[in-house]
């Protein structure tokens, strides 16, 4: 393990009010997060606590009042600012780089799973064939093979979530954003489900980071850090891909370390 590996996503100081909210409590405040290529991070907390804001000041969708968010995910890996980039340039920032996966998958119900996964590439002007051969091969290697014609009413919950993992990793993002991807299953499939997001994000070298209620899914991951009333308040290895346990919000592994521990978890 190194902690030399550059981060992806560097979040610094993060604050944030929503306009109108009750005593004007903040939803975040001086939050700090550091992921690495390759990191799975899970984010706890009591409801309430700032999570899914969390998440969505992180991925650029809402911005932080006070704070930065730094991705290094472009083909020379500096880090790029959202606070510098228009709107136009965030949500291509988002649609090239970044991944997202949903509790309930939000596919879209009038489109074939292939039409769902093929639809992420070409956005970014994929050609049709090339994009439903990419989101076929995506979808085989989630074991959807001979599900692609189905449209999301014709699939079992888990099997949705598949292709909203398959969808969310067809364009090779450097960091995939996963909000209670297994909230809505059972806990054998959720266990599937989450081994197919690990596999295809960290077992890609990409980033995972993921909000959870759920204690077993979260400790599958790398590290979790918990929020409470807004503030991060620990940031803890799990020791799942290997590492030692030690507590620390820069700690990082190896792209080999990383792949391992996935491995192990199949
Ligand atoms: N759009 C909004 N407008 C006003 N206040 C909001 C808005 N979204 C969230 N909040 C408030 O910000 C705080 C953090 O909310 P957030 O949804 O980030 O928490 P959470 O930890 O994800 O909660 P949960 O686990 O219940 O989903 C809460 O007090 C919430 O009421």
């Amino acid at each position: 393990m190194t902690t030399s590996v550059p981060a992806v996503l560097q979040a610094r100081d993060l604050s944030k009010t929503y306009d109108g909210a009750p005593q004007a409590a903040p939803a975040l405040h001086g939050v700090g997060l550091t992921v690495r290529p390759g990191e799975s991070v899970a984010i706890m907390g009591p409801s309430g606590s700032g999570k899914t804001t969390l998440m969505h000041v992180l991925s650029g969708i809402l911005p932080p009042d006070a704070g930065e968010v730094q991705l290094a995910v472009g083909s020379d890996s500096a880090p790029i600012a959202f606070s510098g980039l228009d709107a136009e340039q965030r949500a291509r920032l988002r649609r090239e780089h970044l991944g997202f996966v949903f509790q309930e998958g939000l596919l879209l119900p009038e489109l074939t799973a292939l039409e769902n996964v093929a639809v992420a590439l070409m956005v970014s002007g994929v050609r049709r064939s090339t994009a439903e051969q990419r989101a076929a091969e995506h979808l085989g290697a989630l074991g959807l093979s001979g599900w692609e014609q189905h449209r999301p009413g014709q699939l079992s919950g888990g099997q949705a979530q598949r292709v909203a993992i398959a969808r969310a990793q067809v364009a090779g993002p450097a960091v995939v954003f996963a909000d209670e991807p297994t909230g809505a299953l059972d806990s054998t499939t959720s266990a599937a489900v989450l081994d197919a997001l690990l596999d295809s994000t960290v077992g890609r070298r990409a980033s995972l980071v993921m909000v959870t209620h759920d204690e077993t899914v979260a400790a599958r991951c790398a590290r979790i850090v918990r929020l409470q009333d807004g503030r991060l308040v620990s940031d803890c290895a799990t020791g799942a891909d290997g590492a030692d346990g030690a507590t620390s919000a820069d700690r990082a592994p190896d792209a080999e370390g990383a792949a391992a521990a996935t491995g192990e978890r199949r």
